[in-house]
């Protein structure tokens, strides 16, 4: 049967990457490249046709961060496909990160430093905006566009006697200290990425509490350290060419620096080939790459609580209404 698989932010980097792999395991996929920027996802599909001459690629129009765009995508979708296998939750964004250098060389000579190569945690911070809909940016991209999409593909998504898959990409930066429940879209703090990455994570656990029975279930992975448009956006090129050297000289030493997409790709082409009853909801599965440059997938636990998962459930289900009230008094004004 063709598998139906849609892929958020494919138009570059890991999500690229995915489509690509996925298109190499199963040539019968329908596959839906989800991107905000048409000219890049036209780009991506016939880079993809390029190398997967009678494959099914449909390009589907997705601003991930406006909820007026998740909606008409929705509809787009449930006209298009009458199922969905799996919808992988790629887009992310990280806007104007600053590295804090005196907490990276203090960093170097701590006991610390590979835990600070992999996570980077203490060390970039993100200015954040907010946007039309009146939500803060990253929150929005990151996790509450996600969010929506979820609820509004959810006809797709939970059909009797069929499983389907949400896989979002989380990161090894999502760190609770970030993460605030009064503040779930991070307003006062400076790691807006830190927070949402978390609060993906916290989602992930809450979906697949309350839709497993449902067919849906939902996995969290981390790519590992890639660079893609958003690492490059993080120091000048200069810098980058400085340090990729050294860069891919720790690579021998940390599994986490999986450096291209292909490698970081890995968990979730790995999720794509797993059955749903055999994976853990509560683990997030991490591509990495050995020193000889083996790529493999290794699930470890998250740092989540159910009650705080379910509690972040319930405010976007409330936040959800609120958007959806706020959207259909604009549309009566117009
Ligand atoms: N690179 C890394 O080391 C790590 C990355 N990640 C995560 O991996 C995911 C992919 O990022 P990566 O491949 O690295 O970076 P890229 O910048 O290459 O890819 C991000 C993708 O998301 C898309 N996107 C951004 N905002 C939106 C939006 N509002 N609506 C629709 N699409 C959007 C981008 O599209 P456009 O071209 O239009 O901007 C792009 O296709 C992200 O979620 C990121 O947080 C996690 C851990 C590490
Ligand atoms: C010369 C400079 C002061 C050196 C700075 C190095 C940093 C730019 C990198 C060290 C750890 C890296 C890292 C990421 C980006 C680049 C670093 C901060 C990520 C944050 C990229 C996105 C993610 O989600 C994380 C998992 C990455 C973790 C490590």
């Amino acid at each position: 049967m063709q598998r139906v698989v849609i892929v958020t932010g494919a138009n570059s980097g890991i999500g690229l990457a995915l489509c690509e792999r996925l298109l190499t395991e199963d040539g019968q996929l329908r596959l839906c490249l989800a991107c905000r920027n048409m000219q890049r996802a036209e780009a991506a599909r016939s880079a993809l046709l390029a190398s997967h001459t009678d494959a099914h690629v449909d390009l589907l129009h997705l601003d991930v961060g406006s909820v007026q765009s998740v909606l008409a995508a929705a509809e787009e979708v449930k006209a298009r496909y009458s199922r969905i296998d799996f919808l992988y939750l790629n887009a992310g964004i990280m806007p104007n990160p600053q590295v804090d250098v005196k907490a990276f060389i203090k960093g170097l000579f701590s006991t610390n430093v590979i835990n600070m190569f992999a996570t980077a945690q203490g060390l970039l911070t993100q200015q954040d905006r907010v946007n039309s809909d009146g939500l803060q940016e990253v929150f929005a991209t990151n996790v509450f566009g996600h969010f929506l999409l979820i609820r509004e593909l959810e006809p797709l998504l939970c059909q009797a006697g069929q499983t389907s898959r949400v896989v979002w990409t989380s990161s090894s930066n999502a760190q609770r200290s970030a993460f605030s429940i009064e503040d779930l879209q991070h307003v006062s703090g400076s790691e807006p990425y830190s927070s949402s990455k978390y609060a993906s994570d916290l989602l992930s656990v809450a979906l697949s509490r309350h839709k497993s029975d449902q067919g849906l279930f939902s996995s969290v992975i981390c790519p590992g350290l890639v660079m893609t448009n958003l690492t490059y956006a993080i120091l000048p090129s200069f810098l980058w060419t400085l340090i990729m050297p050294i860069m891919k000289f720790i690579r021998i030493f940390t599994n986490t620096f999986t450096l291209t997409p292909f490698n970081g790709a890995e968990a979730l082409h790995w999720l794509f080939l797993q059955t749903p009853e055999s994976l853990d909801p509560r683990a997030k599965y991490h591509s990495l790459t050995s020193g000889l440059g083996t790529n493999y997938t290794q699930p470890r636990p998250m740092d989540v609580d159910d009650e705080m998962s379910e509690a972040l459930y319930s405010e976007l289900l409330e936040l959800e209404k609120v958007v959806r009230r706020k959207l259909s008094e604009r549309n009566a004004d117009d």
